[in-house]
């Protein structure tokens, strides 16, 4: 028996067919992906159910010893539509209550092969994270390809305008579930990304940290490269030896910052109050300003 690994995740949710689906591959897939989640020690947040996928997956964690948890409408409760329920139940009174349960109760979200009603909650996580709702890790498992056609329509809305490149990269797929597992464990801002917008919101994408010394001049740099500052979709300015500032300073101290074209810092900077001894995270106010607030806002509630 392998190693256990420690994750950065305690509870992840998965969604996945309430069938099993044609290929033994996708049985194979939701065991497996069972499995991995036991391997890290990571416990389980579902639908409820044993009925398909659901049911290969759920077993697989508890039989591993990690704890299930199955968030199940009362309507749907009786045996013959959900069968037995492995773990924990947490009875809630529609399927509304229940996304935002299985949601609050999550560090990650994985997607396994499945019909509407995973890809809807699939999608409704992707739109949350968007708006920065919540800041959780999304994670497709593409087995044998099942996703394809649904990757290359959101490849489809970027090139038409209707999704961001920022806002695709919320997806995170892979075709294994060991891969996406590992894959899912990379914090955001190692695996390089840009994240405009969610970045914002979630106060983890800072693309390029600029430490700067009394004069202005440019003493450090983290993050993005040297001469990447186009690319860079977030800026953060911090004092010599002060390290950096819960502000985004790109945006919040525009103006203030002269970048050449290789993307040095040329001109006296004043990085702000918001400069400083910081953690990196953005500041409530500024999440709020940006839509992602705390408690209810917009009928959304903050994750
Ligand atoms: C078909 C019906 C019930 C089947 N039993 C279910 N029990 C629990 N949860 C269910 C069930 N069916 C769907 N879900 C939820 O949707 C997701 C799977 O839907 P898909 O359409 O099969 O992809 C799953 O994650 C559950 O949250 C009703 O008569």
């Amino acid at each position: 028996m392998e190693m256990e690994k420690e994750s950065r995740f305690k509870r992840i949710c998965v969604f996945c067919g309430s069938s099993s689906g044609k290929k033994p591959s996708y049985q194979e897939a939701a065991v497996d992906l069972g499995k991995q989640l036991v391997e890290r020690r990571i416990d389980l947040v579902y639908g409820g159910g044993s009925v398909g996928l659901m049911g290969l997956v759920s077993q697989a964690v508890h039989d591993g010893g990690r704890h299930v948890l199955g968030v199940i409408p009362r309507t749907l409760m009786p045996r013959e539509i959900t069968g037995e329920t492995v773990g924990e139940v947490r009875a809630v009174s529609d399927m509304h209550q229940r996304k935002a349960e299985m949601a609050r109760q999550a560090d990650a979200f994985i997607a396994l092969p499945g019909g509407y009603g995973t890809l809807e909650e699939l999608l409704e996580v992707i739109t949350w994270a968007q708006l920065g709702i919540h800041r959780k890790p999304v994670g497709l498992l593409n087995v044998e390809g099942y996703y394809n056609s649904l990757l290359s329509f959101l490849d489809k809305a970027v090139d038409e305008g209707f999704i961001s490149q920022t806002a695709r990269r919320i997806i995170v797929s892979a075709p294994t579930a060991k891969q996406l597992v590992l894959e899912l464990e990379i914090e955001p801002h190692q695996r390089g990304e840009a994240e405009e917008g969610l970045g914002k919101l979630a106060g983890e994408e800072i693309v390029l940290q600029v430490e700067i010394a009394e004069g202005g001049e440019e003493v450090g740099r983290e993050g993005a490269g040297e001469g990447v500052v186009a690319e860079a979709e977030s800026l953060q300015i911090g004092h010599a030896g002060e390290g950096f500032g819960g502000e985004l300073a790109g945006e919040a101290h525009s103006g203030e910052v002269e970048l050449d074209d290789g993307g040095v810092v040329g001109g006296a900077v004043d990085a702000g109050p918001g400069a400083g001894g910081g953690t990196g995270e953005v500041p409530e106010e500024d999440a709020a300003a940006h839509g992602g607030a705390e408690g209810e806002e917009g009928g959304a509630t903050k994750m």
